[in-house]
């Protein structure tokens, strides 16, 4: 994808499977929302082939925008309107939209229900957008940053309600986000994009591998700190132990942790 004569996406190649939840994690300028605008249709690529819910973006209908949920980083809507007004509203524009009162009530927002959108908590906010989002019913839902502000126990219940909606409903989830620990905790599978490019792409647990740096292992020898960069500490310090044939002193092993490894890596493709 190329924005005039610079290039912002490069081999960006993914498949998400239905009901899944995918989170599009990187930096910064990474290139997460050109490649969102464009699966949305909001935006024109200049190559590359494109199919979500089986149809190019590019020429999508009515109907099949119908079918897709969009909750953007933030809503321009009108702030005197109540919560169950805005849904209400939004509804009218789908054949079988749902209803606001069970949709606020499923979403933890029923003493909200009559209050002005600009009155509700940032978190309130967001989960008014996510029902703003799902209420004609959409197959595929699209989160833009969702989650920037929360506390971490807003952030908790945001992450139970996305999920709850991914396996009770079989919606699809796309979403970006910056942090890494909640793309670990939520996503079935997350692609870190770097430099508009992929940079690892997988479950959490691949994604760990992925990232894992070498861990550090530092010890006192002849009055100097001694340390050792490997790929495993454990035999490492299990050498140092029949060397000193017992105690080794100062032992320290260091093994970084998977945020340490993660701004290492968009550094190192950066
Ligand atoms: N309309 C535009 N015209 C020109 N360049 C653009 C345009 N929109 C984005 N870019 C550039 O494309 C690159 C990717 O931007 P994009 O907004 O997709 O990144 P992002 O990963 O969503 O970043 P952020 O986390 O900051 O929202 C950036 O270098 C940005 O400056």
């Amino acid at each position: 994808m190329t924005y005039g004569a610079a290039e912002v996406l490069r081999g960006v190649d993914l498949e998400i499977e239905h009901g899944e939840i995918f989170t599009l994690l990187g930096p910064n300028g990474a290139g997460k929302t050109t490649t969102v605008e464009i699966l949305e249709g909001f935006r024109d690529r200049s190559s590359g082939e494109v199919s979500v819910l089986g149809t190019d973006p590019a020429r999508g209908t009515d109907a099949w925008r119908a079918q897709l949920g969009i909750v953007l980083q933030s809503w321009r809507d009108h702030p005197r309107w109540s919560a169950r007004d805005l849904l209400a509203h939004l509804g009218e524009f789908y054949d079988d939209p749902r209803d606001p009162d069970e949709l606020l009530g499923a979403l933890g927002l029923t003493a909200q229900a009559g209050q002005r959108a600009s009155r509700l908590s940032g978190g309130q906010r967001r989960r008014l957008d996510v029902a703003l989002g799902i209420v004609g019913r959409p197959r595929l839902l699209f989160l833009d940053e969702p989650t920037t502000g929360f506390d971490p126990e807003a952030r908790r219940e945001f992450h139970l309600l996305i999920r709850r909606l991914a396996a009770d409903e079989g919606i699809t989830v796309l979403l970006t986000t910056h942090d890494l620990a909640e793309a670990e905790k939520l996503a079935d599978r997350t692609a870190i994009l770097v430099g508009g490019e992929i940079a690892v792409c997988g479950t959490p647990s691949e994604l760990a591998r992925a990232v894992r740096a070498r861990s550090h292992v530092r010890w006192v020898e002849d009055g100097r700190e001694r340390v050792l960069t490997t790929e495993d500490p454990s035999q490492a310090a299990w050498e140092l132990h029949r060397r000193f044939d017992g105690p080794v002193p100062g032992l320290e092993i260091r093994r970084p942790s998977l945020e340490e490894n993660y701004l290492n890596l968009i550094g190192r493709a950066a």
